[in-house]
């Protein structure tokens, strides 16, 4: 069902900052992408064999604001993998008793893809994002 590492996603307060940084480390990192349906804009590090997700609250609502409030210098913020079968995934979510946040539709993502998120409460305290393969 699972077996690829999409992403790992870090929440920053400052993305020119972050960008500054991975760019020093010599790292290949995307322009900025605003995803005003998700509250966020994202910028992606390609690496060899994942994919680092710099996350910034973008709009009022951003389902990120809270993370930064606690976490205000930034933080790991999500996992995601890539499934061969979201529906099977949704129902999998379920059955393991893992809400399947925003009332268990998928949304399409920063790849022009479907995902979803199981919260971290019912994944050992770590957000969970699955996209479709
Ligand atoms: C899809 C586009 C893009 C892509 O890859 O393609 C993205 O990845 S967009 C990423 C941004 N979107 C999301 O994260 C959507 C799913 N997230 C949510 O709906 C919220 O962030 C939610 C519900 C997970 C948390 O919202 P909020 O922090 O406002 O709620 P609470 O303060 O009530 O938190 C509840 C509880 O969970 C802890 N928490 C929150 N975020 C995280 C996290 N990222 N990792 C681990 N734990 C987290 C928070 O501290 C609270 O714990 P408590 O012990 O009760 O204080
Ligand atoms: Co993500």
């Amino acid at each position: 069902m699972m077996n690829v590492l999409n992403h790992i996603a870090i929440a920053v307060p400052d993305m020119s900052t972050a960008i500054a940084h991975y760019r020093a480390l010599g790292a290949e990192v995307s322009q900025p992408q605003d995803l005003p349906d998700h509250g966020v804009t994202v910028v992606f590090i390609q690496l060899q064999n994942t994919k680092i997700e710099l996350l910034h609250p973008l709009g009022e609502n951003s389902p990120i604001a809270g993370f930064l409030e606690k976490n205000p210098t930034g933080g790991l913020h999500h996992l995601c993998f890539e499934v061969e079968d979201l529906g099977a995934a949704i129902d999998t979510l379920s059955d393991v008793g893992a809400r399947v946040l925003g009332n268990g539709q998928p949304k399409i993502g920063a790849h022009g893809k479907p995902v979803i998120f199981a919260h971290p409460k019912d994944f050992h305290g770590v957000l969970m994002e699955f996209e479709q393969a």
